[in-house]
């Protein structure tokens, strides 16, 4: 077993409360919290002015794992999580080939338990044909997160163009459905008229007016419709605008909600204005919008209409991003920057730290049901993050982990550093170095009773 580990006289951000304490890190687990004397044989750390939290559990990325390593891997984007302070990711099965099915989910198990330096879950993608195998499937038991996740995406997005089987899915499953929402339909509609315009080399301002609010206000109501009917356990991903924010419900607890969802942190730290001088680098799907709409966003976070933050983490390559509207890419990378971008609007006085431990800590867990992580408790696995909130430092392409290299970032001061990062007990990144030995785990759920 590893040397016991004893943070002193940390500020611990925990489950709404910032106190400063001592924690106890034995093997994997967090052994004790409390005023806890040295040892000989313990590993000190001081605390002292530094923030200790649960590490991030970033609720959806792309890490491109079989298929697509030309933009990043498994091995890149852990290491540029950890060093963000993300410990544990959720990555989405628009891999190539796609995550259909129970053989290609265990293959993205496998080769991250070899590769990743954080713990990690799989989505199961859906699609037309695999829809009734599916739902024979016993996805209990070894498949931990994935028993519960459903995902559905990109062009032809079946939000738009197959409300039939969407009937189906959600009179049937039981477990998360996570859905990416725009309607396709209105997307293409809207692209036809600015190509008329422009042709291929559409400014990307008007990127917004393409995948508008509308294209993601009806596909958002009409998801919210179908799982109210059918009494479905719906969760929308990346939320985009402030009129999509009122649909959404703050009056009861996450763990009772059948109906949630997130914003990613593109979408409150970007706006339109900012396509000027990011171009297609800051193209995303959904894309970013107004400032009334990232306004709307944050405040719809803090006051529990939005329940988690993420980062649709999705990298391309650089030559990928730099193309004429229609063929660029979009997505772009974040999982680094996560963290510190809601430290910076802490720093702003938007946000308090117990609101961004909730969003980016806590709730992932309960939202997908996540066993023994998220919360800095004793018996739970030692995933944590110290942050030093006065430790200026600027995005720059020496620092940025991403296989693809490059960040919407890049230039950006931020006031706070992660320096420390301990995944199951092992501190896997501490000011700027990795320790690369110890791999990360596989989520594993609760059952339904917790
Ligand atoms: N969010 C994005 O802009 N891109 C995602 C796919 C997606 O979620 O549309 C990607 O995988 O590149």
């Amino acid at each position: 077993m590893s040397t016991p580990t004893l943070i002193q006289q940390v500020t611990l951000v925990n489950e709404g409360q910032s106190q400063v304490t001592d924690v106890l890190i034995v093997g994997e687990r967090i052994h004790q919290i409390g005023s806890i004397p040295a040892q000989d044989g313990f590993r000190v750390i001081d605390g002292r002015g530094k923030f200790l939290l649960p590490g991030v559990i970033d609720g959806q990325v792309h890490f491109r794992e079989p298929g697509l390593t030309h933009k990043a891997d498994l091995h890149s984007e852990s290491k540029a999580a950890v060093a963000g302070g993300v410990t544990s990711f959720i990555d989405m099965p628009n891999t190539r080939p796609n995550t259909l099915n129970l053989e290609l989910l265990a293959e993205k198990y496998q080769i991250a338990s070899q590769k990743s330096l954080a713990n990690y879950g799989f989505l199961l993608g859906i699609n037309g044909k695999n829809l009734d195998e599916v739902m024979q499937w016993d996805t209990s038991g070894l498949l931990a997160i994935t028993d519960d996740g459903l995902y559905f995406s990109g062009k032809g997005n079946i939000l738009a163009d197959r409300p039939d089987m969407l009937e189906r899915i959600f009179s049937r499953y039981k477990g998360v459905i996570a859905i990416h929402s725009e309607k396709e339909e209105i997307v293409e509609k809207n692209e036809e008229i600015y190509r008329e315009q422009y042709g291929e080399d559409v400014p990307v301002k008007f990127h917004p007016l393409i995948r508008s609010e509308q294209a993601c206000y009806e596909a958002t109501e009409r998801a919210i419709g179908l799982a109210e009917k059918h009494g479905a356990r719906l969760h929308i991903l990346h939320l985009s605008t402030a009129k999509e924010t009122a649909l959404f419900r703050n009056d009861i607890p996450l763990s009772e909600k059948k109906i949630t969802t997130e914003v990613s942190v593109h979408h409150l730290w970007f706006t339109d204005l900012d396509y000027e001088k990011k171009g297609t680098l800051i193209k995303w799907n959904p894309a970013i919008k107004t400032q009334k709409d990232a306004d709307g966003l944050l405040e719809a976070l803090l006051d529990d209409r939005i329940d988690l933050i993420t980062t649709d983490h999705a990298p391309h390559t650089l030559e990928e991003k730099l193309k004429p509207y229609f063929q660029s890419m979009s997505g772009a990378p974040l999982v680094q920057h996560s963290l510190v971008c809601l430290l910076e609007f802490f720093h702003q006085g938007k946000i308090s730290l117990e609101k961004i431990t909730e969003k980016m800590c806590h709730n992932p867990a309960i939202l997908y049901r996540i066993k023994e992580r998220g919360f800095v408790r004793e018996g739970y696995f030692a995933d944590l993050v110290l942050v030093d909130l006065n430790q200026p430092w600027t995005v720059g392409k020496e620092n940025i982990l991403y296989k693809c290299g490059w960040s919407p970032l890049e230039g950006t001061t931020f006031h706070s550093q992660v320096t420390h990062t301990w995944v199951n007990g092992n501190l896997v990144f501490e000011e700027g170095t990795f320790h690369e030995n110890a791999k990360g785990k596989a989520l594993e759920v609760w059952d339904l009773k917790n």
